[in-house]
C-alpha cells in the first residue's frame, strides 16, 4: 500500500476470548502497519475478555505487551457492551461462534469472526441475516486469503497465466497418529472433542476449501458462481469427531473438480521439510501453480508453465515482522482488511464475501451429513440466546 498524507482510519478493537489464536492475532495487531508498508489504517486494541475470569483477561493483555489503557473483562457481555469498541474479533473454539458473533452483532457491533464460521449452514445463514439487517460488518477470518501470496496466486488464475483452470487439488493434514489407535489429543481438547465442534474438518478441512474454492470459484465472474456438487467420505474417531476426510467437488458447468483432503492421521508435510511437495496444486490447460504448505499460512508458490521447457518460477512471500515488536505472524492483513471496510462502509469483503462463506459452510454441512457426523443441539442449534452458557462461560 502506497504511503499517502491523510491520516489513517483507525479501528478500535475488543478481543472475546484469551486462547491460542487470540494472542497470535492481537500480538499482530500491535505491530506497526509501517513493517508491512501500510499507512491508510491503523488499529487500536480497546479491550478484552475472558468468559473464565478477569484474571485471565489481564493475563492475557499482559502477555502480549498491551497498551496500559486496555480493559480487561470478565465477561463476553462486558465486552460487546463496551461503546468505545467498534469491533470483536470472535476468537472462541467453533462451537462458540455462532452464539458469540450473534451476541456481538446483537450489541450492534461489527464482526470478524474465527474459522471455522459455524457448525452448521444454517447457523452462518442466520449470521448473515443478521448483520445485513442491522446494517454491520462481518467477516469470516480466513486469513490466508489476505496474504499477498493469496493475491497474486488468485491474480495468476483471473490472468490465465496457466490456462483453463480444470482442478484443484489441496491438502490440510497433522500427523497425530499414535500406536493403538489413539489420536495425540486428549479426548476434551477442542480438535476431537465433539462438544467444541472437533473433527479435522472444520478444523483443518476448512483451508483445503479455502484453495479449491480460490482457485475454482472465487476467481470465477459473479453471474457464473456456481456450487459444486459434493462426494464426500470420513473416517470418525472413537469421540464421533472425524479424523480423516476427502471431499471432491463438482463444478460441472465449468467442468472443474476440487479435491480437499484433510486428516490427523498423516500429515502434508511428511519430515517438516516440505519433502512431500507442494500442498496444494491449481491445474490448468496451461500450467500449474504449486503452492508450499502449510495451507493455513503459505510463504512460497511455483509456477510450472506446460510449454516452460522445464523452467519453474518459484516465487517466496515471507511474513514482515516488527522488529521494535519482534513479532509478525500474518493475521494483520485481515485486519487490515476489516479496517478498510469499515472505513469504506462495506458490510463485507470482496476477499472473504458472505457468499463464499456460506458457500463453504454448505459444503462442510453437506460433508458432515454424507459422513455421519453429529455435534450437541446446544452447539448446533441456529436459535440465538444470550444466556448460552457458550455466551456466559458456564461450561
Ligand atoms: N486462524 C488461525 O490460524 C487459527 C484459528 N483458530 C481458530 O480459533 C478458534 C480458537 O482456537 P484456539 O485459540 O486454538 O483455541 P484455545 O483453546 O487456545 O482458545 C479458545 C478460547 O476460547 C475461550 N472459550 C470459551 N469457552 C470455551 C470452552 N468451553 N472451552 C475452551 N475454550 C473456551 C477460552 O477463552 P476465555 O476463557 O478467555 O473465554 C479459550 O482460551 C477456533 O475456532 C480455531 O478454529 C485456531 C488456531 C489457528
Ligand atoms: O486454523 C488453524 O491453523 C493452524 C492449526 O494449527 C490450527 O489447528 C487451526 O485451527
Amino acid at each position: 500500500m502506497a504511503s499517502s498524507t491523510a491520516a489513517p482510519h483507525t479501528v478500535k478493537w475488543g478481543i472475546m476470548a484469551t486462547g491460542w489464536i487470540a494472542e497470535m492475532f492481537t500480538k499482530d495487531l500491535l505491530t506497526n502497519p509501517a513493517t508491512r508498508d501500510v499507512h491508510d489504517v491503523r488499529h487500536e486494541l480497546i479491550a478484552a475478555a475472558s468468559s473464565s475470569s478477569k484474571k485471565k483477561a489481564e493475563e492475557f493483555l499482559s502477555l502480549i505487551r498491551a497498551p496500559s489503557s486496555t480493559k480487561a473483562y470478565a465477561s463476553y457481555h462486558e465486552l460487546v457492551a463496551d461503546p468505545e469498541i467498534d469491533i470483536i474479533y470472535v476468537a472462541t473454539p467453533h462451537s462458540h461462534h455462532f452464539q458469540n458473533a450473534m451476541l456481538a452483532l446483537n450489541a450492534g457491533k461489527n464482526v470478524l469472526c474465527e474459522k471455522s464460521l459455524t457448525v452448521t449452514a444454517a447457523q452462518t445463514r442466520k449470521l448473515l441475516e443478521t448483520a445485513r439487517e442491522k446494517k454491520l460488518f462481518f467477516m469470516e477470518a480466513v486469513w490466508t486469503r489476505h496474504f499477498p501470496l493469496s493475491i497474486k496466486v488468485r491474480e495468476l488464475i483471473e490472468s490465465g497465466a496457466i490456462g483453463t483452470v480444470y482442478r484443484a487439488i489441496a491438502d490440510l493434514s497433522f500427523n497425530r497418529d499414535l500406536p493403538g489407535g489413539k489420536i495425540d489429543f486428549d479426548d476434551s481438547n477442542r480438535m476431537v472433542n465433539l462438544d467444541l465442534a472437533g473433527g479435522a474438518l472444520l478444523d483443518l478441512g476448512i483451508y483445503s476449501l479455502t484453495w479449491v474454492f480460490q482457485a475454482l470459484y472465487h476467481t470465477q465472474p459473479e453471474a457464473e458462481k456456481e456450487a459444486p456438487k459434493v462426494v464426500a467420505a470420513i473416517n470418525k474417531y472413537h469421540t464421533g469427531a472425524d479424523e480423516t476426510t476427502s471431499i471432491i467437488l463438482q463444478f460441472s458447468k465449468h467442468k472443474s473438480m476440487g479435491i480437499a483432503l484433510t486428516s490427523l492421521r498423516v500429515g502434508t508435510d511428511v519430515d517438516s521439510h516440505n519433502s512431500g511437495g507442494a500442498a496444494i496444486r491449481i491445474q490448468g490447460s496451461g500450467g500449474e501453480i504449486q503452492v508450499m504448505g502449510p495451507a493455513y499460512r503459505p510463504l512460497q508458490y511455483k509456477v510450472i508453465k506446460k510449454d516452460g521447457g522445464g523452467k519453474i518460477e518459484v516465487v517466496d512471500c515471507p511474513i514482515p515482522k516488527d522488529n521494535d515488536r519482534d513479532w509478525g505472524h500474518g493475521m494483520f492483513w485481515e485486519a487490515d482488511e476489516s479496517a478498510r471496510c469499515l472505513r469504506d462502509g462495506k458490510l463485507e469483503s470482496a476477499t472473504m464475501p458472505w457468499s463464499e462463506s456460506q458457500a463453504i459452510m454448505d459444503v462442510m454441512d453437506e460433508t458432515l451429513k454424507q459422513g455421519g457426523v453429529e455435534y450437541p443441539e446446544l452447539i448446533a442449534t441456529d436459535v440465538f440466546d444470550p444466556q448460552s452458557p457458550l455466551n456466559t462461560g458456564q461450561r
